[in-house]
């Protein structure tokens, strides 16, 4: 068990769209690169519908029926090399529709959570096609209570709060976050990380997909909000290491938790 040190790795990674073997091929590809460095990392997380990336017009066919094939790699995987896993997010087929999920695995290949994404982007259609998750994404990996949200979600910072009301010290947020919103982007992890007092460990995609432009830059941010490692805009893994002792410094320098009015807003 590795305690309150965690080592990172985000798979910052290309996705080709409507290609789900494609998909799958890379990310295994880029899974044992991430556990062929000398330190085996804590947490491996990627980014936001990596198996199919945006082909929403299709994506009836294309999603992953329940999740299966992505559990079976993702749980066998984990547990083979005693990684956690925050399986960026997948297109997932269900009864009623397609929604964009987040799997989550622990060291033995439990599923440790699942989220479906809330807020749907109406700007790339997403509503038209996709379901709405209904609840928040809380989960625990090695005993550390954290949160899930996934790209536009980070807009809403209700829920960022709710979740660190929850008790969560770090926050993971795959994402297919593009081009030209670099500023809000960066500004808007960041401001997560500060108003929360927690850890922001952010996955985007690189790449080209039709007209839009991919920009990585996926981020570590810790909860006094400086940024601990930051992606270019080229596929690559991330590596960085978090203390998530810092969580109760951080909170305990300033109380914004005991200081918040909730009966005033
Ligand atoms: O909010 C944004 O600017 C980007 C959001 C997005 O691309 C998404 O949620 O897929």
């Amino acid at each position: 068990m590795a305690g309150q040190r965690w080592k990172l790795a985000l798979l910052q990674m290309d996705i080709a769209i409507g290609e789900p073997e494609r998909n799958f091929a890379k990310l295994e590809s880029l899974l044992h690169e991430a556990v062929s460095h000398d330190t085996l990392p804590d947490v491996i997380v990627f980014p936001e519908m990596w198996n199919t990336g945006y082909a929403l017009d299709r994506i009836q066919d294309l999603a992953d029926p329940y999740g299966e094939r992505t559990e079976a790699l993702l749980s066998a995987f984990s547990r083979k090399h005693g990684v956690n896993i925050i399986g960026g997010s997948i297109a997932e087929k269900r009864d009623n529709g397609v929604y964009n999920t987040i799997f989550a695995y622990d060291r033995q290949g439990n599923r440790a959570g699942d989220y479906s994404k809330i807020h749907l982007f109406r700007l790339m259609d997403e509503e038209k096609f996709l379901q709405s998750g209904d609840r928040a994404g809380e989960l625990q990996l090695d005993g550390i209570p954290a949160g899930m949200m996934i790209c536009y979600d980070i807009r809403f910072p209700e829920l960022a709060r709710k979740l660190a009301l929850g008790g969560a010290q770090i926050l993971f947020v795959p994402a297919e976050w593009p081009n030209p919103r670099l500023h809000h982007w960066r500004t808007m992890l960041m401001a997560r990380a500060i108003e929360n007092q927690m850890f922001v460990v952010s996955c985007n995609r690189v790449g080209v997909s039709g007209t839009t432009e991919f920009f990585g830059h996926s981020m570590v941010i810790d909860p006094w909000g400086e940024v601990l490692a930051e992606g270019g805009e080229t596929e690559t893994i991330i590596r960085a290491a978090v203390d998530l002792s810092e969580v109760p410094a951080v909170r305990s320098k300033i109380p914004v938790f005991e200081d918040r009015r909730p009966s005033l807003y």
